[in-house]
């Protein structure tokens, strides 16, 4: 039987390589990526995506699920928040307070939705969609990679044993809850896992435009 993870991901199979194989994606892998708009933007995401780790320790249903949930949240704001970014946007000469993007703005707004709902199963749907879909396009990056820290590290940050064991463990819950809910609760699932899907590639789309 298929698991969930695989039959989600199935359903949107179009976007989901539209996003993987997206050329922003491709261009941030041979270090050509013009990354400002791109981070400024991205920064921002990360504030609800912190956000909506801290839901899934609060929701999950288990305390097994909730340790992996606190040690990335810890990840998230001790490397992304405080390093990272701050160091790339200085490099940049970038800004920690853009304005949002539409599909900045909509992005937050679903995660948001889902971490305000406390409904576990649609923020594992929307956390494994945006941690999926990033391994995916990083673990194209063919080595040696680009030398210049702001494209070297963010392709490393979303990739190595660490980062697939997180999605391994993300689809892991999505395929642990699956066979527990009704058809009307998998269709809700899929619909924020759709939503997700095509707002990574909604992103990639608006920072291509640059
Ligand atoms: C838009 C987006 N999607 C996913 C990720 C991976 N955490 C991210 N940083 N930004």
């Amino acid at each position: 039987m298929t698991e969930f993870s695989e039959w989600l991901r199935e359903q949107c199979a179009e976007e989901w390589e539209a996003v993987v194989g997206h050329p922003f994606a491709a261009a941030v892998t041979r270090g050509e990526a013009d990354m400002l708009h791109y981070l400024e933007q991205d920064f921002l995401f990360v504030d609800s995506f912190t956000a909506l780790l801290g839901a899934a320790v609060a929701s999950a249903d288990t305390f097994a699920a909730r340790v992996p949930y606190g040690q990335f949240l810890g990840h998230v704001a001790t490397t992304e928040e405080k390093t990272y970014f701050h160091r790339a946007l200085a490099e940049l000469g970038g800004s920690t307070e853009a304005a949002p993007e539409p599909v900045t703005a909509e992005f937050r707004a679903l995660m948001d939705e889902v971490r305000a709902a406390q409904d576990y199963p649609r923020i594992a749907a929307v956390l494994c969609v945006a941690e999926w879909t990033y391994l995916g396009w990083a673990s194209r990056a063919a080595e040696p990679l680009p030398e210049g820290f702001v494209h070297r590290e963010w392709i490393e940050l979303h990739e190595g044993s660490d980062f697939r064991a997180w999605v391994g463990f993300l689809r892991g819950e999505l395929d642990r809850l699956g066979p527990a809910l009704d058809e009307d609760r998998r269709a809700e699932v899929l619909a924020a896992f759709r939503r997700a899907v095509e707002l990574e590639r909604r992103f990639f789309d608006m920072a291509a435009a640059g």
